[in-house]
């Protein structure tokens, strides 16, 4: 592999225990790990099993420093070649690959590759490089075939492939997988678990939490690391692993499956000394390494003759004082290539996306023909100013729901993605989120310019500029309001929960916008309430634009129009002539704060885990 080759890595630990605080004042911790000790090493697939809740994942996000976990509650040792682990370098040199596949749909297998190699290779690798480790990781993965597939045609074995290949693109030696075959057929679950057997033979150290393995699968595994209620109960080669249950007085039945035999002895279904067990893997624990492996491994299993076509990728040598790790603080690539990557990547999908650009854009042309033949006109005739009213005000609507509804359903899936990225150590939040604001932004200019140079064409309104740009600047304005409050809550909540609240939210708002009920007739407490109506301001200031600033009389198509004079209809809706400005003024506030929302619930779903454990320490 063209990347950047990094020595072997062997992890040890010892006594790892980890706890979180709990409400409970009688017991205001609740210990997940209890003193945990082993080994993982490299050239080994290592299978992380046991029950539901016996600690699988909390012991991979521990060791592998995830941050997920509040490091202050963690006791024992953890090495890593034989020295103390250094987390900073330590996330360099590993990856964590969670259970979902949050991969981008729109774009390609290749493109996918490409787009990981930019971040996680080094600036500095050249093009043909990065063409190589791309090919090779393809190679790897037997993905060649799928190269141009857009990800969402993909079958769920090659996606879970692929999430594999994006964090293999910097040639990590650590790999730590939680759960690669969840929701995945026999045949697809065996194809994954045996690419990571060939990455772990490549020289890296593989560990892998898996439920119910079937016995094929399970034989790929080097070494077992069983755990029950967060205490370990095996930690050794699969092959010993039921010479050792047996040792304690749990005999495996022939032909049962060794891996649920062993869940079972864990989850105390079967009899057994469970106490004697632990005492013996504790002992063989402290054997010294060559001891250890002598007395458990029978045959050696791994070894260079079951494998003469073992690639020699991994750079074969103990140097993990590779200083280069240290020179890596920070990201692989700088935050303005971070920024142009993310937001060519945004602009691609963007692009791509039938549902986001192609058909907004259509059904903003269609909604422009559609208003401007039903308020045909109404913008040029006294006797309908009315009617002309609530074309801007449809507008407004419009705009906004046209904008947030989309972000709704389209950023759950996009934010998954963005924190997968973010905890692999890609680039920074504040880099996203600019690069997201900036690439979303010509949908946001392009749609509503479309609906309302349509509409106010057809709907004479007065062919003035000035009017119309102020119309205009109000409608993108609402348009970014509505992507990133859509964007917001659907980062927050989920699709179905977002769908309901976001128009929940927004409909109180719409009644006191001015257009239904005027200030003059709601109660104080109401009046006061409209205040915080972004409706209001951008609705007053589409009314302003229209008819203040001293337009001249309109013409009437009748024998007497009340509202010849449009100050007079300013007047009677309550809207005073001109402060243009200052209502604008509160729509980019509003527009600002949800912008900052969305940055708040992205920092949020980074550091909930912590959040959560903090506010649990404040609660106790
Ligand atoms: N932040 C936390 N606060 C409180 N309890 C937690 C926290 N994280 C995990 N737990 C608890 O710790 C136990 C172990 O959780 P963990 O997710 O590690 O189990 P697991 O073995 O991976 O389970 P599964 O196989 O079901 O995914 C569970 O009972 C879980 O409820």
């Amino acid at each position: 592999m063209c990347a950047k080759r990094h020595g072997q890595v062997t992890i040890d630990f010892d006594n790892l225990s980890y706890s979180v605080p709990e409400t409970n004042k009688k017991c205001p911790h609740r210990v997940l790990l209890h003193n945990v000790s082993g080994h993982f090493r490299p050239k080994h697939l290592v299978a992380l099993i046991g029950p539901s809740g016996a600690g699988k994942t909390t012991l991979l996000n521990v060791i592998s420093g995830s941050k997920a976990v509040d490091n202050s509650r963690v006791s024992g040792s953890i090495l890593v070649n034989g020295k103390e682990r250094n987390l900073q370098k330590f996330r360099k040199q590993s990856c964590y690959i969670t259970q979902e596949w949050s991969l981008l749909n729109q774009l390609t297998v290749e493109e996918t590759l490409e787009i990981a190699a930019r971040f996680k290779l080094p600036s500095n690798t050249s093009e043909s490089d990065r063409k190589s480790t791309i090919n090779e990781v393809v190679e790897i993965l037997r993905l060649n075939g799928s190269k141009n597939t857009l990800v969402k045609n993909l079958s769920n074995g090659q996606k879970k492939r692929i999430s594999i290949g994006v964090e293999l693109m910097n040639n990590p030696p650590v790999l730590f997988v939680d759960e690669p075959t969840s929701g995945l057929d026999s045949s697809s679950a065996l194809q994954v678990v045996s690419h990571l057997q060939s990455l772990a033979l490549d020289g890296r150290t593989v560990i892998v939490v898996i439920h119910q393995p079937s016995s094929k699968v399970f034989q790929l595994f080097h070494d077992v690391y069983l755990l029950s209620d967060g205490e370990c109960l095996y930690n050794g080669p699969s092959e010993h692993l039921v010479t050792a249950l047996s040792s304690a007085g749990f005999n495996c039945p022939q032909y049962y499956s060794k891996s649920d035999f062993a869940i079972e002895v864990a989850s105390a279904e079967v009899e057994g000394d469970i106490k004697l067990l632990k005492m013996e893997t504790r002992k063989r624990y402290e054997m010294k390494e060559g001891e250890f492996y002598e007395n458990l491994v029978p045959s050696k299993r791994i070894s260079e003759a079951n494998h003469p076509n073992e690639h020699t990728t991994m750079m074969i040598g103990d140097d993990d004082d590779d200083d280069s790790y240290n020179s890596l603080k920070g990201y692989p690539v700088s935050k303005l290539e971070q920024f142009w990557i993310l937001f060519m990547r945004c602009t691609k999908i963007t692009n791509r996306d039938m549902y986001l650009s192609r058909t907004r854009i259509i059904t903003h042309i269609m909604l422009g023909l559609l208003l401007g033949c039903l308020f045909y006109n109404f913008g040029n005739d006294a006797d309908k100013v009315v009617g002309n009213h609530s074309f801007f005000f449809f507008a407004v609507l419009f705009i906004h729901f046209s904008s947030s509804m989309p972000a709704i359903m389209t950023f759950p899936s996009e934010a998954n993605v963005f924190l997968r990225e973010h905890s692999n150590n890609w680039y920074s939040l504040t880099v996203y989120f600019f690069a997201k604001v900036l690439a979303d932004l010509p949908l946001q200019i392009i749609c509503p310019t479309l609906f309302l140079t349509i509409g106010y064409y057809m709907t004479g309104q007065p062919m003035e500029l000035q009017r119309f740009f102020m119309i205009w600047f109000v409608m993108i304005l609402l348009a970014m309001l509505g992507q990133s409050s859509g964007n917001a809550a659907g980062a927050l909540l989920n699709v179905e929960l977002s769908i309901v609240v976001v128009p929940t939210i927004s409909m109180p708002l719409f009644l006191l916008s001015g257009f239904f009920l005027q200030p003059k007739d709601l109660s104080p407490l109401f009046k006061s309430l409209s205040c915080v109506s972004y409706f209001k301001y951008a609705f007053e200031a589409v009314a302003v634009s229209a008819f203040g600033y001293d337009r001249g009389r309109l013409p009437c198509s009748q024998p007497y129009c009340h509202y010849r004079n449009p100050r007079k209809f300013l007047d009677d809706i309550g809207v005073d002539d001109y402060h243009y400005l200052e209502r604008v003024g509160m729509v980019v506030a509003w527009a600002l704060a949800t912008q900052l929302l969305l940055y708040t619930t992205l920092t949020i779903k980074i550091y909930q885990d912590k959040i959560r454990t903090a506010f649990r320490k404040l609660v106790t």
